[in-house]
């Protein structure tokens, strides 16, 4: 759909220059999703692999951050072998919905309600990043927090329009709570893609 050189505005990687490829395509329908224009894969022109890369080999980072839509509705062996190829480390952005495919270096899971993620994401997962948008995200999130590796970083990002209501009730837990991180979309904070 689009590529872009940016600040990785959430997670973990927050604040690491990256490489966003962002592929089209999605069918969770979360309501709340902030890249609805991606849903439709065809609305996008292609570009082959060798295109992408190339593209952002003209960056000096070397993370490329893939995401979408939901990039795992694509085979993505091949794209992350090229980007290896050209020294990329390679991250995903997933609602873990599909079977996983390609070699990551690190895999973000934000499992969704309106389209499970697969255990075998679950357990690929480095962080695990639930959106709140209500008080009972909490326990939703717990569940995951459960399928999981141990090792696995545990976020808690705020629904964007949300953020007011939700921020108060998300510091507290995470007092109460201190396994899990806060994750806030910091691109949206700074102006950045
Ligand atoms: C647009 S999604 C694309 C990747 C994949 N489909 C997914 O949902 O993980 C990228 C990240 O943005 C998060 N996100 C989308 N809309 C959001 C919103 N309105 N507020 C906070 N996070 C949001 C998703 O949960 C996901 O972690
Ligand atoms: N700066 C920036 N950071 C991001 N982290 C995850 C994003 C995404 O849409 O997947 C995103 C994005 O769209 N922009
Ligand atoms: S899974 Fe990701 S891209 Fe798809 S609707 Fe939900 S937030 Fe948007
Ligand atoms: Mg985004």
């Amino acid at each position: 759909m689009e590529a872009f050189y940016t600040i990785q505005g959430e997670g973990r990687y927050q604040g690491t220059a990256a490489y966003f490829i962002r592929l089209g395509g999605c069918d969770v329908g979360c309501h709340w999703c902030d890249v609805k224009e991606s849903w439709d894969a065809e609305a996008h022109p292609q570009q082959s692999i060798e295109e992408i890369v190339e593209q952002a080999s003209k960056y000096p980072s070397r993370v490329a951050v893939i995401t979408g839509g939901e990039p795992l509705m694509h085979n993505l062996d091949a794209l992350c072998e090229a980007l290896h190829l050209q020294g990329f480390r390679t991250h995903l952005e997933t609602s873990g919905a599909y079977p996983l495919t390609g070699h990551w270096d690190w895999v973000c899971l934000s499992p969704k309600k309106f389209k499970k993620p697969l255990a075998e994401v679950c357990q690929a997962a480095d962080e695990l990043k639930v959106v709140i948008y209500n008080k009972f995200d909490f326990e939703w999130a717990e569940s995951y927090s459960q399928q999981v590796g141990k090792d696995c970083t545990l976020l808690l990002q705020p629904e964007w329009d949300r953020t007011e209501l939700m921020l108060p009730l998300m510091i507290s837990y995470i007092k109460q709570h201190p396994q899990w991180r806060m994750s806030l979309q910091m691109h949206k904070y700074i102006n950045v893609p």
